[in-house]
């Protein structure tokens, strides 16, 4: 009896078994079926989508010559060696498709018009000769991941709403040019280079007469304290803080958070290709990764930026109210000129603005100009790489700056240089514009219209996935311009007839028209200064003088690892 018993309750208990197994057998189905479902659907939209895509690409307006996109990414050749490389990639597409001045590539599912004939781009780069200002927005609101990194409204560069635009514009564009003409940013400039100079001597190893650094990182970080001179007024101990790591020494607190605001600028440089990445591609592991690093960085330069803006509107105030006030206490840096605009105290005369142009910026207006102006320290120490890259390689032109610089300085090698030299440096400038015709440090500059127009001799639908772009490295080597443009001569831009004949935008270096660059003045004046002072002080060679450039692209052209010699002219102690 037991024995049955026993039995019983095993058969029951395998029966109770049997229809766990069942329940779960048939919730797993349909979970199957409904995941079968699920995939189906999905594979019909992205079937859809990929028709689409193809549909659109295959019925678009005005086909030019060009390599066939792939849904969502674009031309998946851009990435080489698993980095984008959007300067090489165009570069052998100009060569290929581009002999007819037009032709075209797809970036992200963004269509790009590319443009490398001058008399082209006048239409979306000019305002009409009944100076209606079409096209000033270099790429649509919606684009990307603008909205997400809350640029789309903010600042200069990034900027798609016209009145903000409009507004931040006028009143940085007043604030650069009081900077750059000023003789205390020459003085910051002959200040700071001095302090390089005694890094460098500091790096020397004891018998050498020479010092070999890696051009690209020194120039950012000089470029960097620079630039921080003249927004917030006050040292960024950019330079100072390699140098520690370069020497091993115990670095600040301090000096720390000011190395991780210049390191932020460069990360977000090297990556900012992100931004303009299609919003779906944001969830995807790794990608997601890198954008949050992109976040980071943001979110400690703005907090960081936005302590500034407060703090100095607070010394401000203080400097107001007190009995002796006058205007000349003020600062000339951009960030006072910014929280003094357009108030009381503003020295500047008001210029004809509207009303609604006329009022004070908020500090998150501030904060949005503030932000971006950092990032340009990066486009200019590329730039000036790529003029000692080129300088080294052709001897003829470096005799030809030593005369300058001889000529210039009558002799006197170490006095400081003045506001008045800038002018007399001639030959300087000419290797700077030069070396940006053969590699501009920003080769893509772009506009997107949002409404129809003629461009180029064709007619265009308004639309929101086409961008017109001046293909600057196209132009600025189109051999309808310039003769044996592939060779360095900087006699092009020095007492020469070659460019007098020239359309405007033959040559570009900062683009052009309303949106042309807020910072040239400034950039040719730390450029062409730092090239003086460098090449008077010391001599300049490449390690290696067969190594080709080494590149990466992101919305600049970046220079990596540039190592040189630094030779010490007069014997160092
Ligand atoms: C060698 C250095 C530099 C180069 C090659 C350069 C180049 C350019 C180019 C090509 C543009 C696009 C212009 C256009 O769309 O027509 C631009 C825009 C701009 N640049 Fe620069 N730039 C440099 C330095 C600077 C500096 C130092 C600043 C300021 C601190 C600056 C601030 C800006 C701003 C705010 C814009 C956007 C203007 C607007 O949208 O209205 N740049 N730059």
């Amino acid at each position: 009896m037991n024995f049955l018993f026993v039995t019983l309750i095993n058969i029951n208990k395998q029966i109770d078994i049997f229809k766990l197994n069942m329940d779960f057998l048939f919730i797993t189905l349909i979970n199957i079926i409904k995941q079968i479902d699920i995939f189906k659907i999905s594979l019909i939209l992205i079937c859809f989508y990929i028709f689409h895509f193809y549909y659109k690409h295959f019925t678009r307006p005005n086909p030019f010559p060009g390599p066939i996109p792939i849904p969502l990414i674009g031309n998946l050749e851009i990435l080489k060696n698993s980095n984008v490389d959007i300067d090489g990639y165009t570069h052998n597409l100009n060569k290929k498709f581009g002999h007819n001045g037009i032709f075209e590539f797809n970036m992200a599912g963004v269509r790009y018009i590319m443009i490398s004939r001058a008399e082209y781009v006048d239409r979306f780069m000019l305002p009409d000769q009944d100076n209606h200002k079409k096209h000033l927005m270099r790429t649509n609101k919606d684009r990307g991941l603008l909205d997400f990194f809350d640029f789309s409204t903010k600042g200069v560069a990034f900027n798609c709403d016209f009145n903000y635009w409009k507004f931040n514009r006028q009143i940085f564009s007043r604030a650069m040019k009081t900077a750059s003409n000023s003789n205390k940013t020459i003085k910051l400039m002959n200040n700071l280079f001095e302090e390089m100079i005694n890094y460098w001597i500091n790096l020397k190893k004891p018998d050498d007469d020479s010092t070999i650094i890696e051009a690209s990182t020194w120039m950012f970080k000089f470029s960097f304290d620079f630039l921080f001179g003249v927004l917030i007024g006050s040292p960024s101990f950019a330079m100072k803080s390699y140098y520690q790591r370069l020497k091993n020494i115990d670095i600040t607190k301090e000096i720390m958070e000011y190395e991780k605001y210049s390191n932020c600028v460069r990360n977000f440089q090297s990556d900012n290709l992100f931004v303009f990445m299609p919003n779906i591609l944001r969830h995807v592991p790794i990608i997601k990764d890198q954008i949050q690093n992109l976040v980071n960085d943001c979110d400690f330069m703005k907090n960081k930026s936005m302590e500034r803006i407060r703090k100095r509107r607070k010394e401000i105030e203080k400097i107001v109210n007190s009995s002796n006030f006058n205007k000349n206490q003020l600062g000339n840096d951009l960030l006072t000129s910014m929280i003094i605009a357009n108030t009381p105290y503003d020295i500047h005369s008001q210029l004809n603005f509207t009303s609604s142009l006329s009022r004070p910026m908020t500090d998150d207006e501030i904060l949005g100009v503030l932000f971006e102006s950092f990032m340009p320290s990066d486009t200019i120490s590329n730039t000036f790489c790529f003029v000692i890259y080129y300088i080294s390689q052709n001897p003829n032109v470096k005799i030809k700056l030593l005369e300058e610089i001889k000529t210039v300085f009558k002799g006197d090698l170490t006095r400081p240089i003045t506001l008045n030299d800038l002018n007399k440096l001639k030959y300087c400038e000419a290797i700077i514009k030069e070396t940006s015709r053969i590699r501009p440090a920003v080769p893509l500059v772009s506009r997107y219209t949002d409404h129809a127009d003629e461009i180029a001799g064709y007619s265009w639908p308004s639309t929101t996935d086409t961008l017109f772009i001046m293909y600057v490295r196209g132009i600025n080597n189109n051999p309808l311009y310039w003769k044996d443009p592939e060779k360095f001569i900087p006699e092009r831009f020095y007492e020469s007839q070659e460019i007098k004949n020239h359309h405007k935008f033959s040559f570009s270096m900062f683009g052009g028209g309303l949106r042309v660059c807020v910072g040239k003045n400034i950039s040719m004046l730390q450029m062409k200064l730092l090239l003086a002072l460098l090449y008077r002080k010391v001599d300049v060679e490449l390690v290696d003088i067969n190594a080709p450039l080494k590149i990466k692209n992101t919305t600049s052209t970046i220079c990596e690892n540039l190592d040189i010699k630094i030779i010490y002219k007069q014997p160092i102690n």
